[in-house]
């Protein structure tokens, strides 16, 4: 005290209405003309400290527009206040004891349509919480806005916050208060508010009840009691308002409540309300429908159980929409419980549990065995970190693991192919293995650079002339030719000198016992030499060097050993091993010798082979015959091929139809190292594959298609690897474009030969993949492939089977026939350059003069031209070019003829034009008119 006050202040200091201390004032003859009117310190004292007994209003807003007020007497003492209180005001009395459904039934018993758990917007922080504690009272004042209006400034002034209105706690206990009554006001307002929040939980249940006739409210009020965040709280707690109630609530006298989650507070409060009982499926329903009584009753929803969980209120609505939940589930998991029964019907016969699989089966077949969906094996391997797809193939172990899983045993029963082969060779073997192993000839590889005289040699050496009868002189293919010198055999092999066929003359020197190099005397030692020179020393084979034409005047065999030397061959003479024979084909000069020599080394190596066992030996050739069907040239190594013996070649198989020796005669059988043209496969085996007689021809097709199977197998598992190969090294590489070809040819050379021609196409910038190749016409299976790889089909000497054609032109894919590997060569080439990427070349359309500009706001300046040359077009690329400079390039923006668009205007007509994005056109101007076209990219 002792200071000068203002009414209103003092009002708020005894906690009185303004009015009532207008009136005191009055009363006791002091002026004071409003609220704000300044009162001396006397005055105060004597207001304070009248006798008298002091009027205490209470307001509590009922609504918006109604405000409860009632007067009581309060006696001076002050610790005689809350009895008096309480016995004098029953009702009052009972506001303090359920000041929360008091509080919050309030606005809902002034409208109960309106939830207001459901409008918590509008709800202004004032009248939801100075909403009156008894609503039944009826004979309170109501006021309007007009008491709300006198409320706000003291709010403000006092930072009593939002609650300006006593709470019915407040009423009890502030009222009495004198002597602080700020201090006791708002200490009320924070006191009142826990016991409003709390009080439904700790008061009887069947009052609180009784006096919520809202549910809906009620319902939200217990939420805010239980689930307002701390933070809030905290919030409020720091906000500068709250300081005063805080350090007052010391003074008091009250159960230490912690403060109230600011429960009655407004639009705060609101969404809490609508938050929690909301939250759960059509929550409106439960609100507005008032059932909250009989969910309680059928355990749909228990408040007390809710309040009780400490306000879990999700966990009881999961509780109550759990069965629910499983009911769905149920209904939705119908299908797997099917499932699993399935399963477990396979399951209970285990002999069916064993599943038997060739090395290899696909993930889907897997599953069908199992009678499991794929979906689930791709499942599980994608859970062992495997990504595969339902045609993925599974090895054997991986199969095993995954139908572990599954309760399943898988069992390899894999055809053995080896032991088949193995057993059949050794079978017809009446004096055991090796003891019938008899010497055989030497199977001799005539090698070397291009036209070194190696044919000549062979042919020399045969005494026919097999060079007359070859197509262009080169030796296209590997010839197989036995010879008798002095009643002892030697079996050559002529290989292709072509540097195309270079794979096959390496395939070559794998099947022969000695290898004749042939070098022109003349010539000396050339990269074919060299080549020849490694594959036989990479194969093991030893070499004769044969220097040829030796009736040449400039033949210089010193010059050739000298050479040769280098490749550490040293002449005997020289001290070296290596047998050198000067020859010359032409005249056949020393060519006993060198047969000699061969047969000599042939001794050294004691060549010998069982011919008493089923035949085995190796593909030197392979082609189609028309006449014929595929024709394949083997060399017997080991055993006795006879007509009609079961034979298996790589995937074919069949009997021995014919067999042709190199002169054409008619043989019944073939021992070892004797090379003959063999039919009756049922297809064209490939050059450098080997070849089993086998017991029977059922034994020879259980072989070929387990081949065929497993290379089908390898390769949907070298596809799918590929696949992904490829992508990673698309990303790698950026754009590079590669063209993939499939190659069938009428014999293995020619394949061979084109092969190795386009390959050498491939560029850094295009590449060729070779994805197929075979001997053979163009079938089904090709185009297929074709069609699923993005390739094309090159047909060397052969043509297209009728439904392969259809096939190929329903699917698009090109198929080109060639007869010359040039040819081939050339085309492939042209497609390499098309898919590679085009270079942009400018192409000058016109010129234009600028005559005239003219400004046009919002479309910039356009530019009244002449059309001097050539034409312009619209959307064309344009240059400007000023006084022989480029000053802008760019496109144009548009094109008219007088007012209307035009597409395109020629030289000697005007033109009205404007640039793209550019203004800075001028008289004068030349407006040069381009367009960029593609130019194919050559290699
Ligand atoms: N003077 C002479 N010419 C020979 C001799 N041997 C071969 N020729 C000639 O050399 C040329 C090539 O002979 P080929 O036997 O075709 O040579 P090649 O090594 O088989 O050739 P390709 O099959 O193309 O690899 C022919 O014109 C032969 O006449 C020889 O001893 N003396």
């Amino acid at each position: 005290m002792g200071k000068k006050l203002r009414v209103y202040e003092l009002a708020q200091k005894m906690g009185l209405d303004n009015k009532v201390v207008l009136e005191k004032l009055h009363e006791a003859g002091i002026e004071a003309k409003s609220h704000m009117s300044v009162l001396d310190e006397e005055d105060v004292e004597k207001i304070e400290g009248a006798p008298a007994k002091v009027e205490e209003v209470e307001e509590r807003r009922i609504t918006a527009g109604v405000i409860r007020r009632r007067r009581k007497e309060v006696p001076e003492e002050e610790t005689a206040a809350p009895p008096a209180s309480a016995e004098e005001h029953p009702q009052a009395q009972t506001v303090v004891e359920e000041p929360a459904p008091a509080a919050d039934i309030k606005p809902a018993a002034s409208k109960p349509e309106t939830p207001v758990a459901s409008v918590p917007e509008p709800i202004s922080a004032d009248k939801q919480d100075s909403g009156p504690s008894e609503p039944l009272d009826e004979e309170q004042v109501s006021e309007p806005a007009k008491v709300v209006k006198e409320a706000a400034p003291v709010a403000e002034q006092e930072g009593s916050g939002k609650q300006t209105a006593e709470s019915p706690a407040a009423a009890s206990e502030a009222g009495p208060v004198k002597r602080e009554p700020e201090v006791s006001k708002t200490a009320d307002k924070t006191e009142g508010q826990p016991e409003m929040a709390e009080t439904p939980v700790t008061k009887d249940k069947t009052k609180v009840e009784k006096v919520t006739a809202n549910r809906a409210k009620i319902l939200g009020r217990v939420e805010l009691s239980t689930l307002s965040p701390p933070p809030k709280r905290q919030e409020r707690g720091e906000r500068p308002e709250r300081g005063k109630p805080e350090k007052a609530r010391p003074d008091r006298a009250r159960p230490a409540r912690p403060a109230p989650a600011g429960a009655a507070r407004g639009k705060e409060v609101a969404p809490q309300i609508v938050v929690p009982f909301d939250g759960g499926p059509a929550p409106d329903k439960e609100v507005r429908g008032g059932k909250k009584g009989k969910k309680s009753k059928s355990g749909g929803y228990d408040k007390d159980k809710e309040v009780a969980d400490g306000g879990k209120g999700r966990r009881g609505r999961r509780e109550v929409y759990e069965p629910d939940h499983d009911d769905r589930r149920a209904r939705r998991g119908k299908k797997s419980p099917k499932v699993q029964k399935k399963t477990e019907v396979t399951l209970s016969k285990a002999i069916k549990r064993i599943i038997r699989i060739s090395d290899v089966i696909t993930v889907g077949e897997l599953a069908k065995r199992m009678g499991v969906k794929s979906k689930d094996l791709i499942t599980e391997l994608m859970r062992q970190g495997q990504m595969v797809t339902i045609n993925h193939p599974l090895d054997y172990e991986t199969a095993a693991i995954l139908a572990s899983e599954f309760n399943y045993e898988v069992e390899n029963v894999a055809f053995d192919e080896e032991h088949v082969l193995t057993d059949d060779a050794v079978i017809t073997d009446e004096s055991g293995s090796d003891e019938g192993a008899i010497p055989r000839p030497p199977v001799v590889t005539i090698m070397g650079h291009v036209d070194h005289g190696k044919t000549s040699l062979l042919d020399a050496i045969r005494a026919t002339n097999v060079t007359s009868g070859e197509a262009g002189g080169i030796t296209q293919h590997i010839g197989a030719y036995d010879v008798t010198v002095n009643g002892r055999k030697i079996t050559f092999l002529d290989t292709p000198g072509h540097e195309a066929f270079t794979s096959m003359r390496a395939r070559g020197a794998k099947v022969t016992d000695i290898v004749v190099l042939v070098v022109a005397a003349d010539d000396g030692v050339m990269p074919q030499t060299k080549e020849a020179i490694n594959h036989s020393k990479a194969a093991g084979v030893p070499i004769i060097v044969a220097i040829n034409k030796m009736d040449k005047p400039d033949a210089n065999p010193d010059r050739v050993k000298q050479e040769l030397t280098e490749f550490e061959m040293v002449p005997e003479d020289w001290g070296g091993d290596t047998i050198f024979v000067e020859v010359s084909a032409k005249t056949t000069a020393n060519l006993d010798s060198l047969l000699e020599m061969i047969l000599l080394q042939a001794e050294v190596l004691e060549l010998k082979a069982n011919p008493h066992k089923r035949a085995k030996g190796a593909i030197v050739e392979a082609r189609l015959d028309r006449g014929r069907g595929p024709v394949a040239t083997v060399l017997v190594e080991e055993g006795t091929l006879r007509i009609g013996d079961p034979i298996v070649s790589g995937l074919h198989y069949g009997r021995v139809r014919t067999m042709t020796n190199d002169r054409g005669d008619r043989l019944e059988e073939a021992g070892p190292s004797c090379p003959v043209e063999v039919t009756g496969l049922s297809g064209t085996p490939v050059a450098g594959d080997t070849f089993h007689a086998v017991e029977s021809e059922k034994v020879a097709k259980d072989v070929a298609t387990h081949r065929q199977r497993k290379i089908r197998e390898q390769e949907l598992a070298t596809t799918s690897k590929i696949s992904l190969e490829q992508l990673y090294a698309r990303l790698q590489q950026g754009e590079v474009q590669e063209l993939k070809v499939i190659i069938k040819a009428d014999v293995q050379g020619s394949v061979e030969a084109v092969r190795d021609s386009l390959l050498k196409l491939s560029t850094d910038a295009c590449r060729l993949v070779v994805i197929h190749t075979a001997v053979g016409g163009i079938n089904e299976s090709d185009v297929s492939l074709a069609s699923a790889s993005d390739a094309i089909i090159l047909g060397f000497n052969v043509r297209a089977e009728a439904k392969a054609a259809a096939f190929a032109e329903e699917e698009g894919v090109d198929i080109r026939f060639y007869n010359v590997i040039y040819d081939a060569v050339n085309d492939i080439r042209d497609a390499m350059e098309g898919l590679l990427a085009p270079t942009l070349r400018e192409k000058a359309l016109g010129k234009v003069e600028v005559r005239e500009t003219f400004h046009v706001s919002k479309v910039g300046t356009i530019a009244g031209c002449y059309v001097t040359d050539g034409k312009v077009l619209r959307n064309s690329q344009v240059r400007l070019i000023r006084d022989h400079v480029v000053i802008w390039e760019g496109k144009l923006a548009s094109l008219k003829r007088f007012k209307d668009d035009a597409r395109e205007v020629q030289s000697g007509y005007e033109c009205g034009l404007s640039l793209e994005n550019y203004n800075d056109v001028k008289v004068g101007d030349i407006i040069e008119v381009f367009e960029m076209e593609e130019v194919k990219t050559s290699l």
